[in-house]
């Protein structure tokens, strides 16, 4: 059957739903016969190239298409839309498709493109835009036309205007213009990379250089089949894909035009875990999803789970998945056949069901002689309960929850420390406050003291339950799983890494994480490879930025800057190279000098966003605290500005969406509001309550993530609000 090519449509016109199922149809008959009548799939007297055709869609449009047959039984149609009949005539006349002479990659060309120009008018002025090099950029990185063209493969005249460049905003619009390779390529080279660099991320090895020899389809067919020109051409796999790109105009880029970077990333195979990092909106998220699907496709009866921090985010890629491929067949269980999307405590809870007859071992391993009767999860202030109830021992700078707390997650449940005599021994790699026996000795009192009033509640919390799962698993002899995908890696604490390690069996393709050590707002930092998880070597980050804009993205970054990550290889994380493939305003900072007049000052920026046309629901508030964006909410009511809190990721329509910066990780907004960003509230004093000085500096690193979360929510417009003083992490004006 003839294979449906979707190529870059940005030419057409737009059409409404009635011309859409009518190019559905046509599309879907010559997908069965290419042959029949009714379609008039005909040559164009006078093109520049012989493959152009036009399709009779209806008395009115035509669709046109590239037929390409070389020696095969059945064509393929390359799509670029419908056009009234004689437009349709008119535009077939100027397209070619054609392969990069340089780098085999195939390629739309049109006589007397529409002009590629930067309009500096446009372009919004930043203050930084005063430092640009007098020198243009590609020059005083040492490229010269010559080398982009010939090396490349890059286009003469997007050079030409690249070439003159000197602020990277404009190599983001021009990208933006060009063939989404090229552009890509033009990001890459303006951020600092080599062309090898270049080459290399967009598979531009040497056997992609077109075969002389070979026939001019074959030739073709190989350069659409090219990852990198697989970012502006979809194979259309099915009819139901190509009734959800057509007629419902479902034609979501994430969902076909991969980066070559990200499809390799969803197609390859390593022989054991492999470690995807990447700072926010690199599309890692979108890299699970397709590799899942692209797991449950090649064989069927695979048991797969898609894993991530909380059951909010996992409910979230569920419901991406589905809009990526409704035919997926989705699991229900741990160990059924298909894809499973939980986060990671449901999974805990289901692995502790059906491995009940293994319960009261792995409680006694993990915990020691306590029922294995479970009722309840284990209560907010029991650290500081068992602190109370544990008497003086403890020094003061130690008597801290979260210190404890980590103390707990990190150290004595991964290490299944049931006795004072283990705890006396064992290593406490990473942490940051060094106890003597004695200091062991108080610690372990108020440990003992949480285990014993858990015993009698019949409570567990989240890393027990994952540790207690993870033995009950290990016990069984059995490995439930085939493959585990896993989103905001960087969060999962020790327990849940074993429980992972056990549901799965050494194999190749086993575990395959996303994370981003910049966005680590709950968990301790820790290394993957005490806890089973050998990445050794397997792991690769992505740079380029689809969610944020190249102004937001600076910004976000520069919160950033100065402070030590590292990732779960212990490797120090180097957020300088994340570069952006839109443009858009630089972020808003509004100081206010009162309360009230921050308020003001936030709901005047909301009514300008709603003004400006914005759908109330992509609108995103978000405070650092649930009192703060209830009051929020309140106050922007009182100035008839109307906003809904929300405790979870579901955002109903109709009105901008308060939620925490916590709420919001793994989301995204065209715009984002952050309000409260002063020197009190950022970091918040909570957070760093009670933390020995030791702790204090990742404490305030995880309050530096925080924000960056936040910053990096926002698609297209950020602003800032705060009073009086700005948060310390809140960068200003002058280290952007
Ligand atoms: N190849 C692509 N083409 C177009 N859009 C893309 C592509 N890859 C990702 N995106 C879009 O970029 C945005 C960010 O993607 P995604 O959520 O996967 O990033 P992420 O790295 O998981 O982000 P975060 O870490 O901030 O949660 C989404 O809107 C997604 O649809």
């Amino acid at each position: 059957m003839p294979q449906i090519i979707l190529g870059p449509q940005q030419h057409a016109p737009e059409i409404d739903g009635s011309v859409r199922g009518k190019a559905y149809t046509f599309l879907a008959k010559l997908a069965e016969d290419d042959t029949r009548p009714g379609l008039h799939v005909e040559p164009i007297g006078g093109s520049l190239d012989a493959r152009v055709r036009t399709g009779r869609v209806d008395q009115f449009w035509r669709a046109v298409l590239f037929k390409v047959q070389g020696q095969a039984d059945d064509a393929m149609y390359v799509y670029l839309g419908v056009w009234p009949h004689d437009d349709a005539i008119a535009f077939a006349q100027r397209a070619q498709l054609q392969v990069n002479p340089v780098n085999g990659i195939a390629e739309l060309l049109l006589a007397e493109p529409a002009p590629l120009h930067v309009d500096s008018a446009e372009v919004p002025v930043l203050e930084s835009a005063d430092l640009a090099p007098e020198e243009p950029l590609l020059i005083a990185l040492g490229h010269s036309a010559v080398n982009l063209v010939n090396d490349l493969g890059l286009d003469p005249a997007l050079v030409e205007l690249a070439m003159e460049v000197r602020d990277p905003d404009d190599i983001v619009t021009l990208a933006d213009a060009a063939a989404p390779w090229q552009g890509v390529a033009l990001i890459d080279l303006v951020a600092g990379r080599s062309i090898e660099q270049v080459r290399e991320a967009l598979s531009l090895d040497a056997t992609s250089a077109p075969e002389p020899a070979a026939d001019q389809d074959s030739s073709l067919v190989r350069a659409l089949t090219h990852p990198a020109a697989r970012m502006q051409f979809a194979f259309v796999e099915d009819d139901a894909a190509l009734r959800r790109a057509i007629e419902d105009g479902d034609f979501a880029a994430w969902r076909v035009f991969l980066h070559p970077e990200q499809r390799k990333y969803v197609e390859k195979s390593w022989n054991g875990p492999f470690r995807l990092s990447g700072g926010a909106g690199t599309g890692k998220t979108v890299v699970l999803l397709h590799r899942a699907r692209r797991l449950a496709r090649q064989d069927p009866a695979a048991r797969i789970l898609l894993t991530t921090f909380n059951k909010t985010l996992a409910e979230a890629m569920q419901r991406d998945l589905r809009v990526l491929d409704p035919t997926l067949p989705l699991a229900e269980r741990v160990g059924d056949p298909g894809v499973l999307v939980r986060g990671i405590d449901a999974v805990a809870r289901a692995v502790r069901q059906s491995y009940a007859s293994h319960l009261p071992g792995a409680v006694s391993a993990v915990l020691g002689p306590r029922t294995s009767e479970v009722s309840q999860v284990t209560g907010r202030n029991a650290w500081r309960d068992a602190i109370a109830a544990a008497g003086d021992d403890l020094p003061t700078e130690l008597r801290s929850p979260s210190f404890l707390e980590a103390e707990y997650a990190t150290v004595v449940l991964p290490h299944r420390v049931t006795t004072f005599e283990e705890y006396a021994k064992v290593r406490r790699q990473g942490r940051g406050v060094s106890l003597d026996r004695r200091g062991r000795a108080a610690v372990w009192k108020v440990i003992t003291a949480y285990r014993l009033e858990a015993g009698i509640r019949g409570s567990l919390d989240f890393s027990e339950a994952a540790a207690v799962a993870a033995e009950a698993v290990s016990a069984s002899g059995q490995h439930p799983l085939d493959h585990v995908l896993v989103d905001e890696g960087q969060d999962l604490g020790p327990s849940r890494w074993q429980l992972l390690r056990a549901l799965v069996a050494e194999r190749p393709d086993d575990i395959f994480i996303a994370e981003d050590s910049h966005q680590r707002i709950y968990g301790h930092r820790i290394v993957l490879g005490r806890y089973g998880v050998r990445i050794v070597g397997r792991s690769q980050r992505l740079r380029l930025n689809y969610r944020t804009t190249a102004q937001n993205l600076r910004y976000a970054v520069s919160m950033l800057t100065g402070t030590e990550f590292v990732d779960l290889e212990d490797q120090a994380e180097d957020p300088s190279e994340y570069r952006s493939a839109r443009t858009g305003p630089s972020p808003r900072l509004v100081q206010a000098s009162s309360p009230s007049e921050e308020l003001d000052r936030a709901a005047e920026v909301v009514r300008a966003w709603l003004d400006e046309g914005a759908v109330p629901e992509t609108i995103g508030l978000l405070v650092r605290s649930e009192n703060a964006g209830e009051r929020l909410v309140r106050a922007l009511e009182e100035r008839r500005v109307d906003a809904r809190f929300v405790s979870d990721k579901t955002v109903p329509g109709g009105k901008p969406v308060a939620m925490t910066m916590h709420r919001a990780k793994g989301m995204e907004f065209s715009r984002v509001l952050i309000t409260g960003a002063d020197a009190d509230s950022v970091p918040a004093a909570y957070a760093l309550k009670d933390v020995p000085e030791a702790e204090r500096e990742d404490a305030v690193r995880r309050e530096r993530s925080l924000l960056y979360v936040a910053a990096t929510r926002a698609r297209d417009e950020l602003a800032i609000v705060w009073t009086g003083e700005p948060s310390e992490l809140l960068p200003t004006r002058e280290e952007i």
